[in-house]
């Protein structure tokens, strides 16, 4: 296969195209550099997004925009064909699995505290038909929990902030709702709520609330013709799903949002899977709410901290460019298939994610065992055996 296949297929689902000519190195990006030269080669990619904007434009563009939809979709991926394998292979070398690549990883943060940041929907719950079921399994969620134990760990997400904390249940965390325009800190009492002042931390979307909840009703009017569509409130975002519609229909759907938009300057729609987002056309977004995270945690200059972003989707891109801009931390990308993204590494899917968080908290407990050993042989304690995730030193 020759790598303008590859650019054509990644050309469909309308992604930057960036393609190594050497695949020398297995992990190219652990700190990672903008791919500005040597070894990287950019293909320009400005006509092919502003083919795939939704936002403006005619029929012609909101055909794309489905084609892409559709693209990008696992189910629609003919992953038997030894073109495909060829793609899948290329693109693993690009991005290796975060499990395979462990060591590299922690490696890579050179002792400096990790943050963790998590998507929810397709990373930590799998994805539904059902937007209102997409439960996070009890496995998650401890996994998550002693997580948060050794690493300041925070819910980014596109879903309303109450939303997506009735799946966690888990008040140690910080929740970032609606694509992060809705950052709350960790509950009282829990062993982050101390470096923040107040729980709720950023709201920069405020005025548009009235503007929302308008929108989303004309849309709920719109849309109820269309069997299967969904629109749902994420508070300071909308989203119209597309999952349960039948695909001959997808195209008419997306008209009748854009035509719901177009009297709504102020609100610009994005695309995400098999959904189309409703946002504040404010300058924010899941890369913001990373970097308003790290400050908030305390960690005014960059370098002082390696944060970890695992997502899979469009919107989680915002977080993986601003890593990958600042040289610092690391993107996952969760997906099956070959996406061009600003990750580093990839996972296939949430059992993935929770295999790797679970590596993570083993790796910080070893050393905190050892700790604890040794502090109870001088202190001439007898140690009985424990199970390891009793171990929890303060
Ligand atoms: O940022 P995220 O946590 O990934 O949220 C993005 C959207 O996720 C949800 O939709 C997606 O998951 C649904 C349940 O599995 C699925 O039915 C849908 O097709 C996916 O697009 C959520 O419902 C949206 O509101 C979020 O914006």
């Amino acid at each position: 296969m020759t790598k303008k296949n590859v650019v054509v297929s990644d050309t469909k689902a309308g992604m930057e195209i960036t393609v190594p000519v050497s695949d020398s190195s297995l992990f190219p990006t652990a700190v990672q550099k903008p791919p500005s030269s040597g070894g990287y080669m950019t293909i320009s990619r400005k006509k092919r997004l502003q083919n795939l904007d939704i936002n403006g434009g005619g029929t012609e563009r909101i055909n794309t925009w489905v084609d892409s939809m559709r693209a990008s979709s696992p189910t629609h991926y003919k992953s038997n064909s030894s073109v495909a394998q060829d793609h899948l292979n290329s693109w693993m070398v690009r991005h290796p699995s975060a499990l395979d690549m462990f060591d590299q990883i922690t490696k890579a943060s050179k002792g400096k505290p990790i943050v963790m940041f998590l998507d929810y929907d397709g990373t930590l719950s799998p994805i539904v038909n059902d937007p209102d079921r997409a439960v996070m399994s009890d496995a998650m969620r401890e996994t998550v929990r002693k997580l948060a134990r050794y690493f300041p760990t925070a819910i980014v997400t596109g879903r309303c902030r109450d939303k997506v904390y009735n799946f966690v249940r888990l008040p140690e965390l910080y929740y970032a709702g609606s694509h992060g325009m809705d950052i709350m800190g960790p509950s009282k009492g829990s062993q982050y709520e101390k470096t923040v002042n107040e729980s709720v931390l950023c709201q920069p979307a405020c005025a548009f609330l009235p503007m929302i909840d308008e929108v989303y009703n004309v849309l709920l009017e719109k849309t109820r013709s269309t069997p299967g569509a969904m629109v749902e409130n994420n508070k300071f975002c909308l989203s119209v799903h597309f999952r349960c519609v039948e695909e001959k229909k997808w195209s008419e759907l997306a008209q009748k949002v854009r035509s719901v938009l177009k009297d709504y300057p102020e609100l610009k729609l994005a695309q995400g899977r098999k959904v189309l987002e409703i946002r504040p056309t404010i300058k924010w977004d899941k890369g913001k709410a990373l970097e308003f995270l790290v400050e908030s945690l305390g960690y005014t200059n960059f370098d002082d901290v390696f944060p970890v972003y695992i997502g899979d989707d469009r919107t989680d891109e915002d977080a993986f460019k601003v890593l990958r801009e600042r040289g610092q931390g690391l993107g996952i990308l969760v997906s099956k298939i070959p996406k061009e993204t600003n990750a580093s590494y990839s996972l296939q899917e949430p059992s993935e994610v929770m295999k790797f968080l679970q590596k993570l908290v083993e790796w910080k407990q070893v050393p905190l065992r050892r700790q604890f050993r040794m502090k109870r042989q001088i202190e001439g304690i007898k140690i009985i055996p424990t199970p390891s995730d009793q171990i929890c030193l303060s």
